[in-house]
């Protein structure tokens, strides 16, 4: 495997998993570099979470590769996964025990020694707002603090590789921007991240790459302005209610839905010669605005998939 393409701390080529006959994983390709945070996207089902699973060494693959710093994944899983901090998607913290010792057995597991995992422990309570509830049992945190809790496990470590499959999922804004600012210290730090999440202006906050899943494989890998810049983007158009409304050319009006009683949203790749086909029949807005193509342009065009193609792709 080419690890220098890659900075040599992610990289996982050709994976399939089926399950029956579901399609988890259908040649799911990715890498991700040192300091590089990579929003990893897709419709429920894409498959996004299996990867991780694959990866950490839970699920086994039917076929591919994956590196972890240059560490065979599947030949070595244990030795790999001392390499990763993850947080899985579901919540799974030990009850009786409280978020001390939580953390300090993740710390240990990742190789720092008492007084260093002690350390880590406090700086990362103190990040992700634990320091409150350190001493109590996790049965008894709120669903904000377990989340961070799980979070503030996968950090523990000081992990060159982490995994955060939807860290965020149900988060109050402040826990979420707590969250957001822990991952980018991370990989300002150096490490490499792979961020699972369908809120998509996270992705933007944490200036992520992109990696767009869809039925079992990345169709879509780069930096968000590369991925979004042939995109259209949009004219919307609010009209005078008591005026005439406008007679659009064929090919405008195929681009132009209605948006409330008096707006139009027409989709654009030239705002401005739309604009004046638009002025040109005689119409008056009272207010346009011009919207760039934005990452829930990118997720309609790549990500997003139908029913029936779901289940074809399942059924295959
Ligand atoms: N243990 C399993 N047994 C059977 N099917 C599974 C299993 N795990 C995942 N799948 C199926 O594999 C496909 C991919 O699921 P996965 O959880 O990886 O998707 P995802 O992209 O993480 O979705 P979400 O956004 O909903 O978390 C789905 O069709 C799912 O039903």
């Amino acid at each position: 495997m080419d690890a220098e393409g890659s900075g040599g701390m992610l990289a996982a080529r050709g994976l399939r998993k089926r399950y029956g006959g579901r399609t988890a994983l259908d040649g799911f390709t990715l890498d991700v570099g040192p300091g590089e945070i990579t929003g990893l996207i897709g419709h429920n089902g894409a498959g996004k979470t299996t990867f991780v699973e694959v990866v950490t060494g839970l699920v086994r693959p039917d076929a591919g590769r994956v590196e972890v710093c240059g560490t065979d994944a599947l030949a070595h899983p244990r030795a790999a996964r001392a390499l990763l901090g993850v947080a899985p998607q579901e919540l799974a913290l030990y009850p009786t025990v409280t978020v001390r010792e939580h953390l300090r057995l993740f710390a240990g597991l990742a190789g720092l020694r008492r007084g260093a995992a002690g350390r880590s422990v406090a700086a990362v309570a103190e990040e992700l707002m634990l320091g409150d509830v350190l001493d109590r049992r996790c049965a008894v945190l709120s669903g904000g603090q377990r989340r961070r809790t799980q979070a503030a496990a996968a950090m523990v470590g000081a992990s060159r590789v982490l995994l955060l499959d939807e860290p965020t999922a149900g988060a109050d804004p402040e826990t979420r921007a707590a969250l957001l600012a822990a991952v980018r210290a991370r990989a300002a730090a150096g490490a490499a991240v792979v961020y699972t999440t369908h809120y998509l202006p996270e992705l933007v906050d944490l200036d992520a790459t992109l990696a767009v899943a869809r039925d079992g494989r990345v169709v879509a890998r780069g930096a968000r302005a590369e991925l979004t810049r042939d995109l259209p983007g949009e004219i919307r158009v609010t009209l005078d209610p008591a005026g005439p409304r406008p007679v659009l050319p064929e090919e405008l009006r195929a681009r132009t839905r209605p948006c409330g009683p008096d707006g139009l949203r027409i989709a654009t790749r030239n705002p401005p010669a739309d604009l004046a086909t638009l002025l040109g029949t005689g119409c008056a807005p009272t207010a346009v605005d011009v919207r760039r193509p934005d990452l829930d342009d990118l997720y309609a065009a790549l990500a997003a998939t139908t029913p029936a193609r779901r289940e074809a792709s399942h059924a295959a």
